[in-house]
């Protein structure tokens, strides 16, 4: 057993349908009860290629419009087509993850997340007694920078596990550099204000996500409510299983699959770099009774040793400084879950 870890696993309950047991059931979440199919989110579609090849300024607009509309409201969500990752390499990352959640526990176990620690195979990890588990399993591992792998915990089996992700985290670091220079633009910004605070050595950490179906979806988070520590986080969604839901206005609303789109969830840190025009978005995620889910979701932090802040153009009058500087965000973010904190409360000014 790793840290306070509950006594039964997920897969074990879901395997015998039994009820979850007390670890996982939410009991009085300040998000009220959960809703598994709540109204589907406005969240639009926007087509990558316009950043990335030449268009029309028609197009061009029409694309930096929904950015902004869609990053300024607290739904800080969109979906992302035309980001270059063909079809076939993100049915393969989908594939090869399932493949490693469906090896033997014995086998999985040899990639476990040590107690304390973020990367490796395991739960959620707990920071304290209270904390209702989450009902999922994940794998985590730093990809970038690339001197920082830590290879021993990157699945041998499948075989093609390690090539497919560096495959896919080198594919996904373009999209984010596109992504950047774009959201830069949505705010007439010079194109790299945003990605020079990321830094050369920025991280990026992939977490594969696995969700098996549980008796009482009613009943337990596959992830509870939070907004991501990150700067960007750039999710593949499951092919055919919904799950994943944002907050917007103080309600609920489904994500839609779109089979090869890619979801860009704003974090926190942009949320600082923007001066709060930009939103992190809250959300979690829900079970079913019927279906497994994965998701593979990729976050994009700064350099840890950068220090960032609110870029200077988006400060004025009207609009005072929200957040003071930080450096090392994610130190910042893991002390204050552990108090029962919220982190960017505590980087206002
Ligand atoms: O599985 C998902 O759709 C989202 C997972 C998530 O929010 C996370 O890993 O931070
Ligand atoms: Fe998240």
């Amino acid at each position: 057993m790793t840290d306070l870890e509950a006594k039964k696993s997920v897969d074990q309950m879901s395997r015998s349908g039994e009820e979850p047991s007390p670890e996982y059931i939410v009991k009085d979440s300040k998000f009220g009860s959960i809703e598994t199919s709540p109204p589907l989110g406005p969240f639009p579609v926007v087509d990558l290629t316009v950043f990335s090849h030449s268009s029309s300024s028609q197009d061009l607009e029409q694309e930096l419009a929904k950015l902004r509309s869609s990053l300024s409201s607290a739904g800080g969500c969109f979906q992302a087509i035309g980001h270059g990752i063909s079809n076939s390499l993100l049915d393969k990352i989908r594939e090869v993850s399932i493949e490693f959640f469906s090896l033997t526990a014995e086998e999985k176990q040899k990639y476990a997340r040590a107690v304390n620690e973020a990367e490796g195979y395991g739960s959620d990890r707990i920071v304290s007694e209270k904390q209702v588990h989450d009902w999922s399993h994940r794998l985590s591992l730093k990809v970038f920078p690339q001197d920082k792998r830590r290879l021993n915990l990157w699945p041998q089996s499948p075989q093609d596990f390690r090539e497919t992700l560096d495959e896919y985290a080198m594919k996904i670091k373009i999209v984010t550099e596109v992504l950047f220079k774009a959201i830069a633009k949505s705010l007439n910004l010079e194109e790299n204000s945003f990605l020079y605070q990321f830094g050369e050595q920025s991280v990026m950490q992939t977490r594969f996500n696995f969700y098996p179906p549980c008796s009482r979806p009613d009943l337990v988070h596959g992830v509870k409510p939070h907004t991501d520590r990150s700067g960007i986080t750039i999710l593949l969604q499951d092919k055919e299983v919904e799950g994943l839901q944002i907050v917007v206005d103080g309600k609920w609303y489904r994500v839609p699959v779109i089979p090869h789109a890619l979801v860009v969830n704003l974090g926190d840190q942009m949320q600082i770099m923007s001066n709060g025009i930009y939103k992190s978005p809250m959300h979690r995620v829900v079970t079913n009774t019927e279906k497994l889910r994965i998701s593979v979701a990729s976050f994009i932090e700064p350099d840890p040793d950068n220090e960032i802040g609110p870029v200077e153009r988006l400060i004025d009058e009207q609009r005072p400084r929200l957040y003071r500087n930080v450096k090392n965000y994610g130190i910042i973010n893991y002390e204050c879950y552990q108090k029962g904190l919220v982190a960017l409360e505590t980087v206002q000014v």
